[in-house]
This record gives C-alpha cells, sequence and structure tokens, in this order.
C-alpha cells in the first residue's frame, strides 16, 4: 500500500508516518524543505525515540521524499495511484496545496483510478472539510461529480505532543509515549484504510473538540501565561502552581461546555483533564513556550480553542468565563520576532487599540460582552 503524506515536520514524521509505516504503507513524505526531503532520499529511514525514562525507539523505513516545490508533477503522479492521501502541515496551508491534490485527482480519474481518502491531521475543527472545499476549487464540474462519488475527505482528530526537533540526525524524532489519531468513519469513500492502531467514530465532534478545547485550550493557557513570566517551556511553566491553578480553572470551563454538550461523565471527564496536565510536566520532553503559543492570529480566531468555547459558555450558562477571558488577553501579548502572526498582532493592537484588535482576529461584534471583558483583562495585565 501507498500512502502520501504532506508535511514532513514534527507531526508528520514523528506521528503519522510512524503509524502508516507501521500500518504497512509505504509513505512518500511531500514537502518544500529541501533539506529534509534530499535526507529522506538519501538515508531512506529515520527513527522515532519516545519522551520516556527508556526512550524507547521505533525504526520508520521504506519512505520516499517529494520536494513540491522542485518537482510537482512527482507529487501528481503518486497521487493518481495512492491508496491513501495524509496531511500535516498546519491549517493555513491547506489551501496552498489544494491545487496539486486536484492535479493528482485529475490524473487518478483519467487512470479510472477508484476510491481514495484524504485526511487532514491538523489542529481544527473539519480539516478535511476545508480541504475538499479548496480542492473543488480546483475542479470542473464533471471532475467534481466523479470525485463526489470516489475521492473522501474524513476530517479527523490527532493527539501526540511532538516538540520541536535538536536530534543529532535531522530525521529524528522525540514524541511522547501517548497517542490518539480519530477519524470520521462517516464519511470514508470505498473501504475503511488499513490503520489499525487509528480510532474510526461516528461522532467526530466531540472526539475533537473535546481535543481541542481541553488539550489544546490547556496547552494554549499555559503557553500564554509562561510568555508573560518569560518561562521558556511548558514543563517549567505548568510547575508553577498558580499556572497550574489557572489552567485547571480553564479546563473546568471548557470541560462544563463539553460535558453539557456531549454528556461525557463527569469524573471521566476529570481523568482526562488530569492525564493532560500529566502530559505537559513529561520531564523528558522540552517544548517551547512559543512553538505552543505559535500562530495567535489563528489560536484567537472564531473557531479555535480559545473564543469557540468561551462563547459556547457564554450562551449555556450566561456567564462570563473569566478564566478563558483572561487567556485570551494573555494571547494578544504573545510575541515572538520569528512568528508572522504575532508580528501583525502586535502591529494591529498598536494600530487600533486592544479592543478593536480583538474583534477583528476574533470575529465577534463589538457589542459582545466578552470583547469588553477580554479588553479589561488586557488593560489589567498590560
Ligand atoms: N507538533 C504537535 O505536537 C502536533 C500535534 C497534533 C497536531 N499537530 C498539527 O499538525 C500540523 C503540523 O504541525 P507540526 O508541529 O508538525 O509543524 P511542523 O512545522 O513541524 O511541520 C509542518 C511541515 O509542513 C511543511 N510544509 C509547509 N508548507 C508546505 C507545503 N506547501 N507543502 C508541503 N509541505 C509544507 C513544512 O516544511 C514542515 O516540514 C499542524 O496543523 C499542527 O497543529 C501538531
Ligand atoms: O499545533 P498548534 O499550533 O495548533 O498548537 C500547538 C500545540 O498545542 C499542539 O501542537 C499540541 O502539541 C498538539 O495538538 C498535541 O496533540
Amino acid at each position: 500500500m501507498k500512502a502520501i503524506h504532506f508535511g514532513a515536520g514534527n507531526i508528520g514524521r514523528g506521528f503519522i508516518g510512524l503509524l502508516l509505516h507501521q500500518s504497512k504503507y509505504e509513505v512518500h513524505f511531500v514537502d518544500v524543505n529541501e533539506k529534509v526531503i534530499d535526507e529522506i532520499n538519501q538515508e531512506g529511514t529515520y527513527n522515532v525515540f519516545l519522551a520516556n525514562d527508556a526512550k524507547d525507539q521505533f525504526t520508520v523505513t521504506n519512505i520516499k521524499g517529494i520536494n513540491s516545490k522542485v518537482n510537482p508533477e512527482k507529487a501528481v503522479e503518486e497521487i493518481a495511484s495512492a491508496d491513501l492521501v495524509t496531511t500535516a502541515i498546519g491549517p493555513n496551508i491547506l489551501k496552498f496545496i489544494a491545487p496539486l491534490i486536484a492535479d493528482g485527482l485529475k490524473a487518478r480519474k483519467a487512470k479510472n483510478g477508484q476510491f481514495l481518502n484524504i485526511i487532514a491531521c491538523e489542529n481544527m475543527i473539519g480539516g478535511s472539510t476545508e480541504l475538499k472545499k479548496f480542492v473543488f476549487e480546483h475542479l470542473n464540474d464533471e471532475e467534481k461529480t466523479w470525485a463526489e462519488e470516489y475521492i473522501g475527505f474524513p476530517d479527523s482528530a490527532v493527539d501526540r505532543i511532538v516538540p520541536n526537533q535538536s536530534n543529532e540526525k535531522l530525521l529524528d524524532v522525540l514524541v511522547e509515549p501517548f497517542f490518539e489519531w480519530v477519524i470520521d468513519e462517516t464519511k470514508i469513500k470505498g473501504e475503511k484504510p488499513e490503520i489499525p492502531e487509528a480510532h474510526f467514530v461516528e461522532n467526530l465532534t466531540a472526539y475533537i473538540e473535546r481535543k481541542l478545547f481541553t488539550v489544546n485550550t490547556g496547552h494554549a493557557t499555559t503557553a500564554y501565561l509562561g510568555n508573560i513570566k518569560d518561562y521558556k517551556t511548558i514543563s517549567e511553566t505548568i510547575a508553577h502552581k498558580d499556572v497550574e491553578e489557572k489552567v485547571l480553572q480553564v479546563l473546568s470551563e471548557t470541560g462544563k461546555v463539553l460535558v453539557e454538550k456531549y454528556k461525557f461523565d463527569k469524573e471521566e471527564h476529570q481523568k482526562y483533564i488530569q492525564k493532560i496536565i500529566g502530559r505537559f510536566s513529561n520531564p523528558h520532553i522540552v517544548d517551547d513556550v512559543k512553538r505552543v503559543g505559535r500562530s495567535p492570529l489563528r489560536k484567537l480566531s472564531r473557531n479555535d480553542r480559545l473564543v469557540a468555547p468561551a462563547m459556547e459558555y457564554v450562551e449555556l450558562f450566561k456567564e462570563i468565563p473569566a478564566g478563558l477571558v483572561e487567556v485570551m488577553a494573555s494571547a494578544m501579548l504573545f510575541f515572538s520576532s520569528e512568528d508572522q502572526e504575532s508580528v501583525e498582532l502586535k502591529e494591529l493592537i498598536q494600530a487600533k487599540g486592544a479592543e478593536q484588535a480583538f474583534i477583528e482576529v476574533s470575529g465577534l461584534s463589538a457589542d459582545n460582552k466578552l470583547v469588553s471583558a477580554v479588553a479589561a483583562a488586557y488593560k489589567e495585565i498590560q
């Protein structure tokens, strides 16, 4: 079996590539990073190490690299005959790979190609659905009709903390032991992909919201509070009792929303939260606050991990979630010269003030109570 995976970065190599290899796929990584692609083709293998006491090791073999900047035709050719396509490139990049995937589908159709599933493994709600929308912009009506019948875009939720890497060998990756890959089986076309370690579910929305509004909301909380105090890593930050308490406050707010919406068992959800705090504290992982806080414009957008649960909290409980408000205000203060979105956010705040900037970034209306609450919290923290 052959899988084409877009994005040979942290999660691409450390999670999706590993699981696909273990599921007996030959994995073709498509990336724009020349060094990484050359290394994949030269070495043909890499190691994944678990961040545990034993530093357990897995070896990934049977891999190939395609530089989509230099050789897009190769990616098109491989998609035409692939058994699976996956992505882990970042939500904002999906629109840029869509033309290439569309060309791959056209070539597949010309060869009377059969069913194919394309799974976006990004931290967002409805990632594959969004990718489908972008891909369909590059197909004509006849191609769209064919693609509706043969090409599935099942959404998915992926969970594994993979920090930025500093290994001796460029391709090796250190990852946390925990992992979860959940795929919406209702949108699969043809046979279910053979990935024994993935879970196929009918109610993906509950899984993705539970993950995004707990793991990622908690992670963002830790990163934005740590950034204000000039702490460097997630484990260093969460070790401070006041931060841990704030994370627990925020996760009890998102937890209230999730339990109300999806009727999760309260005690089970509490255990899920505690396990996540343990994951953030993993002493074998050095996860930079700047990585976890990256792209604050995306993280402060309407459907992401902060604004979405805060809006739902207000709607369900007619109260302002004080913890989430403080985190949204703290996110407005996140800055790293290497993070373009944080540079833009800073400029926006300088030009228009914090309240107007938050309105524009979050998409909330000026009279929304959350807006004045975040603006007031920002003033206090600043
Ligand atoms: N790292 C984690 O802990 C983690 C966990 C779960 C989900 N995710 C999600 O996975 C996605 C990737 O995150 P990451 O941490 O692996 O980032 P990363 O920066 O390590 O990897 C992204 C890769 O995509 C490549 N890329 C960029 N533009 C491309 C293009 N046009 N075509 C092909 N490749 C391109 C980059 O060169 C890079 O190798 C994000 O959506 C992230 O939210 C990350
Ligand atoms: O990848 P982002 O920028 O959406 O979020 C940063 C981290 O919270 C994220 O990468 C986590 O490590 C991951 O989602 C854990 O499964």
